[in-house]
């Protein structure tokens, strides 16, 4: 039996996800134009979501047949473009939470350009005050991609606020963190990155998040070494 995670060496890993992405439903063209235009213009753009996790969305989107899906972390729009395109049979909608000014502009771009039916709705300000003031529930999707610092608040408030449809599933993305959540020795060629200890940050905020989820009595959990760790949530039946 394999492991969950089959090592490869870089190399090796970046041909088999470009194998993995041309061997799923493809995304129409504007989406690898929105991510040249990201990478152009953002130093940070390593921030966004990799192809085949856009490829992911918009498979999840379609298959659970989501007419509503809330994005909290926007950066540039490319995610969320990804949960409309899985949602276009159904003409589903999108509520994406972003604070950082560049990243309102960024997206706000993409959003006239990519996205003229007004099917995203972009929710400026910090995700927790959106949170509590969304009046569009339920969710039948919720991912999770800003302030790992957060994630626990996050969880809590949409369960507070029954903000999830009753099948819905949340998405908690990076809770894995290069791996550092589970093993920071020199084992893990992450350990000596030149920001280590902005990444053990991360990391420390990652790691009480998911001892928080398992332990949560309410709630189902799933944890995949997949992308920087994906988490897939819902509540128990
Ligand atoms: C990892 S990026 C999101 C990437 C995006 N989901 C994608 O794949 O294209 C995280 C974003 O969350 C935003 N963010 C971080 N903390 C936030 C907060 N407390 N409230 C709202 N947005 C926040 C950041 O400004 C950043 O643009």
């Amino acid at each position: 039996m394999y492991e969950s995670i089959i090592p490869f060496p870089a190399e090796s890993a970046s041909t088999v996800d470009k194998y993995c992405c041309s061997h799923s439903t493809s995304l129409p063209p504007f989406f690898a134009e929105h991510a040249a235009w990201t990478v152009d213009k953002f130093q940070t753009s390593y921030m966004m979501c990799c192809q085949l996790q856009a490829q992911m969305c918009v498979f999840l989107a379609s298959d659970r047949r989501a007419r509503r899906v809330l994005e909290i972390g926007t950066f540039t729009g490319y995610s969320a473009l990804a949960w409309k395109e899985g949602m276009k049979a159904l003409g589903g909608e999108v509520w994406t939470c972003e604070a950082g000014p560049r990243a309102i502009a960024a997206s706000k771009e993409a959003f006239a350009k990519y996205d003229p039916e007004g099917k995203i709705h972009l929710i400026e300000g910090p995700a927790l005050q959106t949170l509590q003031e969304i009046a569009h529930p339920p969710f039948d999707i919720i991912y999770i991609d800003a302030r790992k610092s957060e994630y626990i608040g996050y969880v809590e408030t949409i369960l507070e606020r029954k903000l999830l449809a009753e099948n819905g599933i949340i998405l908690a993305d990076d809770t894995i963190h290069l791996g550092l959540v589970a093993d920071r020795s020199p084992t893990n060629p992450h350990s000596a990155r030149e920001d280590i200890e902005y990444s053990l940050q991360h990391a420390d905020n990652v790691h009480e998040f998911n001892e928080w989820a398992v332990k949560h009595p309410r709630l189902d959990v799933l944890l995949f070494p997949i992308f920087n760790g994906v988490t897939f949530i819902k509540t128990k039946s």
